[in-house]
């Protein structure tokens, strides 16, 4: 893993950003993107650049269940808010909340990342260690499947929602064997309460308990910390 330390968020996005000019220059055609609050202000630099997404394919994380994506609370909509609107793709896909039938919805993913592998896979880190929609006990050879969500990722996420009770229970994620599969991961992770979680992901045991910790095990990682996040290490 390569660590970059910076000293705040301001710099991480920036440092996020140097990455990606690099690997664009370099070719890069399908991007892996996340949601929550950690990407937002790369996402800020991305629409303020000049970089041009037109000719590329974004494939996001997850998405909850029960959500399509005209509700402001699905990531579909997060997205298109914090960057398709600026910067469009020339596809950008996120797994349907909305499916009828979720074996085919996740079979259906499943088969776009394998057609277009990912070059780059952005990720953030839940509290719990988990990675995408990941929680703590998924299995390190899951492909994109359906999720209960833990209470912790419901209650740090209830701050997005009006009341606790509006905030679904699952969601449709890509498997952690799918994000081992990009050729490039690149995680940031901001602020204190991400300190214990990057310590153990950085530091202990590759263990299905705490999911980013599979990440050791992956042959290009970069981790991108502020000072916070990266005080229990
Ligand atoms: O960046 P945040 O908002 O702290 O979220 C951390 C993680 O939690 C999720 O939003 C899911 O709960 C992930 O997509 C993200 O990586």
């Amino acid at each position: 893993m390569k660590i970059i330390k910076v000293k705040n968020v301001e710099e991480s996005a920036q440092k996020a950003l140097e990455i990606y000019q690099n690997v664009l220059n370099n070719g890069a055609r399908v991007l892996g993107l996340a949601t929550g609050s950690t990407p937002i202000p790369l996402y800020q630099k991305f629409a303020d650049s000049s970089l041009d997404f037109s000719n590329l394919i974004s494939i996001n994380l997850d998405e909850y269940l029960g959500l399509d994506g005209q509700d402001k609370q699905s990531y579909r909509y997060f997205m298109t808010e914090n960057l398709f609107q600026y910067k469009p793709f020339k596809y950008s896909y996120v797994p349907d909340g909305k499916s009828g039938n979720y074996e085919v919805a996740t079979k259906n993913y499943d088969q776009i990342i394998d057609d277009n592998p990912i070059d780059l896979q952005l990720l953030g880190i839940g509290r719990n260690g988990h990675i995408g929609f990941n929680e703590p006990g998924t299995s390190f050879k899951s492909t994109t499947h359906i999720v209960d969500l833990t209470q912790s990722t419901i209650d740090a996420n209830a701050r997005f929602f009006e009341k606790k009770s509006d905030v679904p229970t699952k969601a449709i994620s890509m498997g952690i064997a799918s994000v081992m599969s990009a050729k490039k991961i690149l995680l940031i992770a901001t602020g204190e309460s991400k300190a214990e979680a990057i310590a153990a992901m950085v530091n202990g045991p590759v263990t299905e308990s705490v999911p980013a910790s599979i990440l050791q095990q992956h042959s290009d990682v970069t981790i991108i910390i502020d000072e916070a996040a990266a005080s229990k290490l």
